[in-house]
C-alpha cells in the first residue's frame, strides 16, 4: 500500500479522518488489481458534519477579497505542478489512465484553475435606474453558498476541477463526492492541494461513501444550494428530479453518442489522425469520445484502409509505459459491457475490420464497419476502444444519421469547405461541434455542455460564473416616496 496509506483519511468538516460508516472500500489498480488503499467510508453523520462546517466557513470565505481568492487558485496551480509526477502516477494507478492521458488531463485541469483565478474579479455588481423617483437599484452577484459536486471516474481530476475551482473562486464551499474508484485523484488529493494553497479547513469536504448507505443525502441536504453533476444520463435524470423536488438548481454534464463525420471532400489523413485520438484516447472512456464514425461511401474504403493501418499500430498494455496507447478499462463490468456490444453488433450484421482481444481488464481495439443507425451499438454509449463505422450516401444522410440519437453532446465534421462545415454544424442537434477536428475538445472560456439527454447547463467562462453565483437586488430609496396608502 506504501504511500497510499495517507489516503485512508478524507477531509470531513475541516478534519482529515476516516469516515464513520462500518463499510470499507478497497481502491484497486484496474490494470493489475493491486490494492492501493482500503478506505473506511463516510456515512450520513459525516455528510451532516461536512455541510454544517462548510456553511460556517463559507460565510468567512465569501468575505475574502477577490485578490485573496485569486491567489489561492494560482498557488494551487503551482502546487499541482510541483506534485505533477506523483499525481500523474496516482491517476495511472487509480483510474487506468495511460501516462499520456494523465498528463493531458492535468494540463486541461490546470487551464480551468487558471481561468477560475480570474473569476473573483468578474463578479460584477451593477447599478440600474428605477421607475421610482429617488431610487437606485443595485444588483450584486454573490456566491450561491454550498455546491455539491458529484463526479465520475473517467477524467476524475479535470471533471472535479471544472466545478470545484470556479465554485471556490466565486466564494462558495464545496462538498465533493468523487466516484469511489477515483477517490484520491478525483477527491482527497484535490482537497489537500487546495488546503495547502490557502483554502480554509472545512471549505472543501470529500465524501467517499457507498451510495446504498447515503442515498441522495449529498443532493437533498438542506444546506446544499447547487448540485453540479457529471456522469451518466440515467443518474443525471435521477439527480435532477431529486434536486428539483428540493428546489435546488442542478447542472448536468451527461453522456454522449458523438458522431464524427467524414464528407466526400475531407482530407482523409487529417480525418484519420483526429479519429484515432477522438476514439481511442483513454480507451474511449470519455463523454466526448467518438461513438460513431459516419463516412461518405465515396471515400469510405480509402478511409477504412488508412484508419485500419493506424489502429493496428496502437499498443495496448501497461498504462505506466510511455509506449502504451491503450490502457485498461476501469473495471470488469465495463469489459463485459463492451464485449456484449461487440458481439451484438456482429450478430446484427456488422463486419469486423480489426478484431480486438481481452486480457484481464484491457481490450485491444476493435474496428467494425457496415454498421447501421438501427444497430444497438449505434444507439448506445460504448465507453470502450471499439470504432464503429457507418458508411452513408451523401451529406443529407450523414446529417440524418448523426442526429439519430437521444444524446446531443458533441459532434464533428471533416470537409475542405469551411462553409459546408458551418452549414453542417447548424443542422446538428448538439451543444458543441468541431470542424476538421476530433470530438474530444475541452478548454476554458467557451461553453462546454450538451443538449437532449446529454445535459443541462454549461461549464467554462461566464457560464461557470452563472452556474455558481446568484444575483441579489438591493435598492436604495434616497427621497421620500409617495406611498399609495400613506
Ligand atoms: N458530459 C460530460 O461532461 C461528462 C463527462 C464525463 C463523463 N460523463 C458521463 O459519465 C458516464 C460515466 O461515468 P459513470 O458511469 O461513473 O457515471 P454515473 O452516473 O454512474 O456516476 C457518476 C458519479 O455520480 C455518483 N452518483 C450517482 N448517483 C448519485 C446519487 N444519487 N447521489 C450522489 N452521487 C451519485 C456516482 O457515485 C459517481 O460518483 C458516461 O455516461 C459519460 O458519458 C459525462
Ligand atoms: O468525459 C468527458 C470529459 O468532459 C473529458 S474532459 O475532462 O473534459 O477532457
Amino acid at each position: 500500500m506504501g504511500s497510499y496509506s495517507q489516503w485512508k483519511q478524507m477531509p470531513l468538516g475541516g478534519v482529515w479522518r476516516e469516515g464513520n460508516s462500518d463499510s470499507y472500500y478497497e481502491n484497486k489498480n484496474p490494470y493489475n488489481n493491486e490494492l492501493l488503499v482500503r478506505i473506511k467510508l463516510a456515512n450520513n453523520e459525516d455528510i451532516d458534519e461536512a455541510f454544517f462546517v462548510a456553511n460556517k466557513v463559507q460565510k468567512e470565505w465569501a468575505q475574502t477579497t477577490a485578490e485573496e481568492r485569486s491567489k489561492v487558485m494560482l498557488k494551487a496551480i503551482k502546487l499541482f505542478e510541483e506534485r505533477r509526477e506523483e499525481f500523474a502516477k496516482i491517476l495511472v494507478e487509480e483510474s487506468g489512465s495511460t501516462i499520456k492521458k494523465a498528463n493531458f488531463e492535468i494540463d486541461t485541469a490546470l487551464r480551468y484553475i487558471k481561468e477560475a483565478s480570474e473569476f473573483p474579479f468578474k463578479m460584477e455588481s451593477e447599478t440600474l435606474d428605477s421607475t421610482i423617483k429617488g431610487k437606485k437599484n443595485k444588483i450584486f452577484r454573490i456566491p450561491v453558498g454550498i455546491v455539491s459536486v458529484i463526479t465520475p471516474w473517467n477524467f476524475p481530476f479535470n471533471l472535479a476541477i471544472r466545478s470545484v475551482a470556479p465554485a471556490l473562486a466565486t466564494g462558495n464551499a464545496v462538498i465533493l463526492k468523487p466516484d469511489n474508484q477515483t477517490a484520491i485523484s478525483g477527491g482527497s488529493f484535490i482537497a489537500k492541494v487546495f488546503e495547502d494553497a490557502g483554502v480554509p479547513k472545512g471549505l472543501i469536504s470529500v465524501i467517499i461513501a457507498d451510495l446504498k448507505e447515503i442515498g441522495d443525502a449529498v443532493i437533498e441536504h438542506p444546506l446544499a444550494n447547487v448540485v453540479s453533476f457529471t456522469g451518466s444520463s440515467k443518474a443525471g435524470k435521477h439527480i435532477a428530479s431529486v434536486a428539483s423536488k428540493h428546489l435546488k438548481k442542478a447542472t448536468l454534464e451527461l453522456g454522449g453518442n458523438n458522431a464524427f463525420v467524414v464528407l466526400d471532400d475531407a482530407d482523409l489523413d487529417k480525418a484519420v489522425s483526429a479519429s484515432i485520438f477522438g476514439k481511442f484516447m483513454h480507451q474511449g472512456q470519455i463523454c466526448m469520445s467518438i461513438n460513431r464514425i459516419i463516412v461518405d461511401r465515396k471515400v469510405s474504403n480509402e478511409f477504412i484502409s488508412k484508419f485500419k493501418s493506424k489502429v493496428e499500430k496502437l499498443t495496448t498494455g501497461d498504462p505506466m509505459s510511455n509506449e502504451t496507447n491503450i490502457g485498461p478499462l476501469i473495471n470488469k463490468n465495463q469489459i463485459n459491457q463492451v464485449n456484449r456490444l461487440v458481439q451484438t453488433s456482429i450478430e446484427e450484421g456488422a463486419t469486423v475490420v480489426v478484431k480486438g482481444d481481452v486480457k484481464n481488464n484491457t481490450i485491444s481495439p476493435w474496428v467494425l464497419t457496415d454498421v447501421t443507425s438501427e444497430m444497438t451499438i449505434a444507439q448506445e454509449e460504448i465507453f470502450g476502444p471499439i470504432a464503429v463505422i457507418i458508411p452513408v450516401d451523401g451529406e443529407e444522410e450523414a446529417i440524418r444519421v448523426a442526429n439519430d440519437t437521444k444524446y446531443g453532446l458533441v459532434g464533428s465534421v471533416f470537409t475542405e469547405d469551411i462553409n459546408r462545415g458551418l452549414a453542417f454544424a447548424e443542422k446538428m442537434d448538439c451543444g458543441m461541434f468541431h470542424i476538421n477536428d476530433a470530438t474530444v475538445n475541452s478548454e476554458p472560456g467557451v461553453p462546454f455542455g450538451g443538449e437532449k439527454d446529454s445535459g443541462l447547463g454549461r461549464h467554462g467562462g461566464e457560464w461557470s460564473i452563472d452556474e455558481f453565483t446568484t444575483v441579489k437586488w438591493v435598492s436604495i430609496q434616497n427621497e421620500a416616496r409617495n406611498y399609495p396608502l400613506a
